[in-house]
């Protein structure tokens, strides 16, 4: 062999091994090329995944209560009925639950008529943490075909207070929360009274019943004495007698004539300022809140002053109100005098040209005469921004002649000029009703029937008695 042979066979084999080294790198590159294409699809996995982040997709349910109202951009797109109202649920006292609801892709918007739901563990788990189970993928494998839109049942009690009740008429639909006080008080009267003529041990039972019930002396003395000359000249032959006459004396009883409406419309330029007061627990902020809905949804517009600043929740429990009915809660330090969060509250109202301030204050004992005194600053403190239309003062049905007494001491720092009995609801002795219009000469405005977020009602003597008499 040649010398030059040699040389050309050695450069055929160098140059073979220089094609195959080029391709190698070629194909190594091309190998990584396409390795980093799934990088480029990550938009979509990410999207489920920031889908999945509870931000967009996980309505607030609160149990037993209304949870907040979400602006509607953060519904899931594809919304059942039921999320198509008012995401306002939440009760007040109880922080709102957040209940994840299962990824949803956005990404690549379908609707269950284009696309069938296509099924995946995590959205069949009944327990829907976000996290994934045992068995579970972490995430929706990018090859997996796109879920439609998944729907969502909401607990019922969410969807039921979704919708704010008018106000009129809600003592009548309500009617069925005095269902303690119709079974002693009413049904113990009409029992008494139907059963023919009355001797004076008959009377006697009357007058029990009425005392039982929370009427008080002074009422029942009343009521027994208008009953008894009305039986008399008028007689009674048939139960329905019996109850036509009851009904008319226990709502004379009641005072129709008095002026039941709430101040709480602005007038001169300014906001209507309403404070709410009461001692510890009665339902104040419950009932500052359920108002407050009451009065947006009427058209109103609305400022929260959260100046219960001795119990931090109050506050916390105030904003879910004012949030849900998109109303600005004012709130201070914990600990910060409440007149000067009142005071902001009632400023900012007045700056924002809204047309009602509620302030929510703090529920102190009536026996510490100090901090009683305290409310009687926070109302002349208020008053230097503007006046304070309405002094609702929040009893509970349920403490009887307790209640009588908180209200007294009430009355006599700050001008009560209205009165809001709640939980009347859980008690047999409605009666109450009677004896604290009596006592403070101020009306029973407004009555609390329960928790729920439309539990408030004006109060209406006729129905009332109604609703007791059955
Ligand atoms: N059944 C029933 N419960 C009510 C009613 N009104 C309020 N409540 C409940 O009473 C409890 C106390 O209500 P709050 O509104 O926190 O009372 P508060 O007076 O603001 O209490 P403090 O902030 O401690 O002064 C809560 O569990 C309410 O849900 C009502 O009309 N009926």
């Amino acid at each position: 062999m040649s010398t030059e042979l040699v040389i050309w066979i050695v450069v055929v084999v160098a140059a073979l091994l220089a094609v195959a080294l080029v391709t190698g790198v070629v194909l190594s590159r091309k190998r990584r090329i396409s390795l980093t294409e799934p990088e480029e699809d990550k938009p979509a996995v990410k999207g489920n995944y920031q889908a999945g982040s509870g931000v967009t997709f996980a309505p607030k349910v609160t149990e037993p209560k209304p949870a907040d109202t979400k602006p509607a951009d953060t519904k899931p797109s594809g919304a059942t009925a039921a999320d198509a109202a008012p995401a306002d649920t939440a009760p007040a006292d109880t922080a709102p639950v957040e209940t994840p609801v299962p990824p949803v892709d956005t990404a690549t918007p379908t609707t269950p008529s284009d696309t069938a739901p296509v099924e995946h563990p995590v959205a069949d788990r009944t327990e829907v943490d976000g996290q994934p189970g045992v068995g579970d993928d972490a995430s929706v494998p990018r090859d997996s075909v796109k879920r439609g839109f998944v729907d969502v049942d909401l607990p019922v009690e969410a969807s039921e207070i979704e919708e704010i009740e008018p106000t009129a008429g809600r003592l009548e639909r309500l009617r069925g929360k005095l269902s303690r006080s119709r079974s002693t008080l009413g049904q113990g009267l009409l029992g008494l009274l139907g059963a023919g003529d009355l001797d004076e041990d008959s009377w006697t039972d009357v007058e029990d019943t009425l005392l039982m019930a929370d009427l008080g002396a002074a009422v029942t003395d009343q009521v027994v004495t208008n009953l008894r000359e009305r039986i008399a000249t008028r007689g009674v032959r048939t139960s329905d007698d019996a109850r036509a006459l009851l009904r008319e004396v226990l709502v004379e009883a009641l005072h129709p004539d008095m002026d039941r409406s709430v101040h709480a419309l602005p007038h001169s330029g300014k906001p209507a300022v309403v404070l709410v007061v009461g001692v510890n627990g009665v339902g104040k902020t419950t009932t500052t809140g359920k108002l407050a809905r009451v009065l947006v949804a009427d058209g109103r517009s609305v400022l929260l002053g959260a100046a219960d600043t001795f119990r931090a929740a109050a506050a916390d429990q105030l904003e879910t109100w004012g949030s849900r009915v998109g109303a600005q809660t004012v709130r201070g330090a914990e600990g910060a005098d409440p007149a000067s969060v009142a005071f902001e509250a009632v400023k900012q109202g007045v700056a924002a040209g809204v047309d009602t301030v509620l302030v929510d204050t703090a529920g102190r004992l009536h026996t510490k005469t100090g901090l009683m005194d305290e409310l009687g600053k926070v109302k002349r403190v208020v008053e230097k921004q503007a006046e304070v239309d309405e002094v609702l003062l929040v009893l509970d049905a349920t403490t009887g002649q307790n209640g009588l007494t908180q209200a007294r001491v009430f009355a006599e720092v700050v001008d009560v000029t209205g009165i809001v009995l709640t939980k009347l609801d859980g008690t047999a002795k409605g009666g109450i009703v009677f004896q604290v219009q009596r006592e403070l000469g101020v009306p029973v405005k407004l009555v609390g029937l329960g928790e729920g977020a439309d539990h408030l009602a004006p109060f209406e003597p006729a129905a009332f008695v109604d609703a007791l008499l059955g």
